[in-house]
């Protein structure tokens, strides 16, 4: 991992002993619209993610969420601003940062197994190694039985932790997941939450856990599962107000959806959110009208 040196910097400013995980520094990103115009998706974006830090963010539709991940993953270059991954300055895809996206990235004529091992064989480990990492992460994640399965042949629930293993198996210090739960029905997505928490919290081989940005468009999973909760402004996205959530942990998320304290919290970042979303609808009606 890239974290910063203890001690001080040639200018003589003390540095942190460990740089955080992630930060976003004035990040503005403009995209060029096909008619030619400027769309400005993100503006003076400041964010950062501790080390080991479970953030989520939610913001109203079409606010910038996804783009704010694609400038930490460094699939995009921000217009402005830094974006700094371990103190350091973001320049491409990096190995140590794994995604989760809606959309399963499996190979459709590969089996489970070959799935989860493609990433580890891509990145030049031996092919036995690379198997018995895959069937570890498979076993963890409850597809022992289902190694030689196709994707096809698999619930909605089973490929997400088929793409679930296909990620931790690269054991990423840094995780991006962007609305990985909400192609699945309700109990199952509740059941994804859980082993998403239990995995993370073991996911790494030196114990630590990978330092996760969550981006959902439920309030309630956000809660239940983040350190944080950071709510975006209606687009261009910037950070409206951050919420650091005090909920005990471990938590089941079915559980903790009960408790008194959840249901305050819940309403304390709705107050703030639904504006976002308010002023969202507003716009869209009058882009209707
Ligand atoms: N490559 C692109 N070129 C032009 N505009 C883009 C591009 N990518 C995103 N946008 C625009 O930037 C804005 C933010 O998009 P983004 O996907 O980041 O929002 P989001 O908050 O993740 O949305 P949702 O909640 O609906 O998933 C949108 O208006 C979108 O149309």
């Amino acid at each position: 991992m890239n974290s910063g040196n203890p001690g001080e910097n040639p200018g003589g400013t003390p540095r942190p002993a460990v740089a955080p995980a992630i930060e976003l520094r004035g990040a503005t990103k403009v995209f060029r619209t096909p008619s030619g115009a400027d769309h400005t998706a993100v503006r003076d974006l400041d964010l950062t993610v501790a080390q080991g830090e479970f953030v989520a963010v939610v913001g109203p539709t079409g606010c910038g969420k996804s783009t704010t991940l694609t400038l930490v993953s460094g699939l995009e270059e921000p217009t402005e601003g830094e974006v700094l991954v371990g103190g350091e300055p973001v320049t491409g895809i990096r190995p140590e940062v794994g995604f989760v996206f809606q959309q399963d990235a499996v190979f459709p004529w590969r089996t489970v197994l070959s799935n989860v091992m493609a990433g580890p064989r891509f990145r030049g480990v031996p092919k036995t190694e690379a198997r018995e990492r895959a069937r570890d992460w498979l076993g963890r994640v409850g597809l022992a039985a289902f190694e030689d399965r196709y994707p096809h042949q698999l619930s909605g629930g089973q490929r997400k932790r088929v793409a679930l293993a296909q990620t931790f198996v690269g054991d990423p210090e840094i995780l991006l997941m962007d609305e990985p739960f909400s192609a699945l029905d309700v109990q199952t997505r509740a059941l994804m939450s859980d082993e998403l928490l239990e995995l993370w919290g073991g996911s790494r081989p030196d114990g630590r856990a990978a330092s996760v940005v969550f981006v959902t468009h439920d309030l309630e999973e956000a809660i239940a599962l983040a350190d944080k909760v950071v709510v975006m402004t209606a687009g261009p996205a910037t950070v409206k107000e951050i919420f650091p959530i005090d909920l005990p942990r471990p938590r089941s998320v079915e559980a903790v959806r009960l408790e008194p304290r959840f249901i305050e919290i819940y309403r304390e970042i709705w107050s703030s959110l639904g504006e976002e979303v308010r002023i969202t609808r507003e716009r869209g009606a009058a882009h209707v009208a």
